[in-house]
């Protein structure tokens, strides 16, 4: 808990800080990188050039080759454990019980992410309780990071992507445009977020095309226009894709996540995944 209050101060002026910032954090366990593929300490936004960009970009695609590897070789019986524990965590959850409307991943198998087939099945299963939430799940829109998150009531509602992941076409079977969180009018409450390493200050490195951070940078912009509070963004974690503080490269795109759930429980970030969780 005291390890977590020195990241929510860190993690408030990382937020607020328009340049490339990388914090001395005390040390936590984990995975550690080798100095090889520790990140440069970066220098301003203003001052930053495309080659500057290029070693940040370099430095996560580095991290990245890393953790694919860890992933790789994970036993199957701890893959399975840890999927079990962090969906569990989840489901009992009371900022997961409470939310209303929320987006979340449709897990995929050969890209060795925490499993969410039993979160999405509970929020399926029962349509017209009062308990019903409104899932929408990611759909991309093209090459240039844009995605969409669109509403779903049934898996079957999901076809297989170019990627091999399963997502909503646009429009159903009735040949209706789905709801669309950015033109929706109610706001979301809670994000569940993949990627592929994260760390206890609240960075998070996807998967390199940009459609998590492009889409949650446009979901707070429309927050703030529309006065809405912000959702919780909550990112699931196998734990060797939890590395040492401060090891993630990032850039100001990134956008920091409040708070992880990991195989031995939730790590609240900011002050917001305090209050709530
Ligand atoms: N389940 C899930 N759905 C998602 C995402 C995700 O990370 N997970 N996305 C999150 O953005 C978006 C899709 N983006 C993706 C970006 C890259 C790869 C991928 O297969 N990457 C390979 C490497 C490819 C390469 O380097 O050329 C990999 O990571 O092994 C998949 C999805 C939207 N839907
Ligand atoms: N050298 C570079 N200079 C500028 N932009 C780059 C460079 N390399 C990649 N990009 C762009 O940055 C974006 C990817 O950013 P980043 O690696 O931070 O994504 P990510 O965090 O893995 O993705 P996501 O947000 O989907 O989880 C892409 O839009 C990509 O085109």
């Amino acid at each position: 808990m005291i390890g977590a209050r020195v990241f929510c101060i860190t993690t408030t002026a990382l937020r607020r800080s328009p340049i490339f910032f990388f914090p001395k954090i005390p040390t936590r366990p984990v995975f550690r990188l080798s100095p090889a593929t520790r990140p440069i300490v970066a220098m301003s936004t203003t001052s930053k050039n495309q080659e500057e960009l290029d070693s940040i970009f370099k430095q996560k695609r580095v991290v990245r080759s890393t953790v694919r590897k860890s992933l790789k070789a994970m036993d199957p019986s701890l893959r399975t454990q840890q999927d079990e524990a962090i969906q569990k965590t989840v489901l009992e959850a009371p900022w997961f019980k409470s939310c209303k409307g929320l987006c979340a991943y449709i897990s995929c198998k050969s890209l060795n992410e925490v499993d969410t087939s039993k979160i999405l099945s509970e929020i399926l299963q029962h349509p017209d309780s009062n308990t019903q939430k409104k899932l929408y799940v990611p759909w991309v829109e093209d090459k240039n990071s844009n995605m969409r998150m669109l509403h779903i009531s049934h898996m079957e509602d999901l076809v297989a992507n170019s990627m091999n992941i399963l997502e909503p076409a646009p429009v159903d079977a009735q040949g209706n445009d789905r709801e669309d969180v950015l033109q929706a009018d109610e706001p979301i409450d809670l994000f569940i977020l993949p990627g592929l390493a994260f760390d206890r200050c609240g960075r998070r490195l996807g998967r390199g095309g940009g459609y998590y951070d492009t889409f949650l940078k446009r979901y707070q912009d429309r927050a703030k226009e529309k006065g809405w509070r912000y959702p919780l963004m909550v990112a699931l974690s196998y734990s060797p894709q939890i590395l040492e503080d401060g090891s993630i490269p990032v850039t100001p795109n990134d956008v920091l996540i409040d708070a992880l759930v990991t195989p031995s429980g939730v790590v609240p970030i900011t002050p917001r995944a305090t209050e709530s969780m």
